[in-house]
């Protein structure tokens, strides 16, 4: 059996690697496709908690450039995380998966709250445990609160699966010519400005010393590569 390298470890899904090829919203073959992803990596004894983005159905800056206050508008799209997370707990659950949702958003009715050593525990049982609504707070992104919530349930790493199969020294979506970093220094990816993750998301997990690995959700198995150590999208370290 393959061993995987890291015991514990904080998944950050964007909220585009849930429309497929669809303009917006969850697509349900592709919500299963990364279930399954993530039921190899749980096969293994793997502890995984989940930072889901919302970015297929709100974006805080998109309704700001509409003249919707900032902070309301962040609220949208914290809620619109909670709607991602719940869907994905449930097809988790239709693919044999146990996981629980937690809100940094007051929501009792509909899921639980956010209480970090309720968290742990449920990772100490093997249940997958997804976290909604971000930090909580307006003028923060999910890549922000999956540095957060990694470092707050001792995570050893960060995998930050997006669209693209790592880093780039521009855009590649722009900039054909721009070339992929196997690995590169949390500094060397501040200090170039790096559009794949914000600053704040970069500084706080420079600070705790906890290392990200950027890789492509919509390539089979590079999840799994990525937990065994294996050479796959690009390491962030201090
Ligand atoms: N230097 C870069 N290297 C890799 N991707 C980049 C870079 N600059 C910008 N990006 C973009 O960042 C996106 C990854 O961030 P993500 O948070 O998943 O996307 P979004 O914020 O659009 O949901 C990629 O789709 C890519 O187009
Ligand atoms: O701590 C947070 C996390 C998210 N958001 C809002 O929720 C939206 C969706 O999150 P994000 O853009 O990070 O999702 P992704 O890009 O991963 O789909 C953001 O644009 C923000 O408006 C926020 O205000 N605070």
């Amino acid at each position: 059996m393959t061993t995987p390298k890291y015991k514990r470890i904080l998944l950050k899904l964007s909220g585009e690697a849930l429309m497929g090829s669809d303009a917006y919203g969850i697509n349900p073959q592709t919500i299963a496709g990364i279930c399954g992803e993530v039921k190899a990596v749980a096969d293994l004894g793997v502890e995984i908690g989940v930072v889901i983005g919302g970015g297929n159905i709100f974006r805080g800056m998109a309704g700001t450039a509409t003249g919707m206050d900032r902070a309301t508008a962040d609220y949208m799209g914290m809620l619109a995380t909670v709607m991602n997370a719940m869907a994905l707990s449930d097809a988790m659950r239709q693919c044999g998966l146990n996981a629980r949702v937690q809100s940094a958003l007051n929501i009792e009715q509909v899921i639980e709250p956010y209480i970090r050593g309720k968290a742990i525990r449920y990772l100490e049982e093997g249940k997958i445990v997804i976290f909604g609504a971000g930090t909580g707070n307006p003028f923060f992104t999910t890549d922000t609160a999956a540095a957060l919530r990694g470092s707050e349930i001792g995570a050893e790493i960060v995998l930050k699966a997006t669209k693209v199969d790592g880093i780039y020294t521009a855009d590649p979506k722009k900039d054909p010519s721009a070339t992929r970093f196997d690995k590169i220094s949390f500094n060397e990816a501040i200090s170039r400005n790096l559009a794949v993750m914000d600053a704040t998301a970069f500084a706080l997990c420079r600070d705790q010393k906890l290392p990200i690995n950027v890789f492509s959700i919509f390539k089979a198995g590079a999840l799994k590569r990525v937990v065994c150590g294996e050479d796959e999208g690009t390491l962030v370290y201090c």
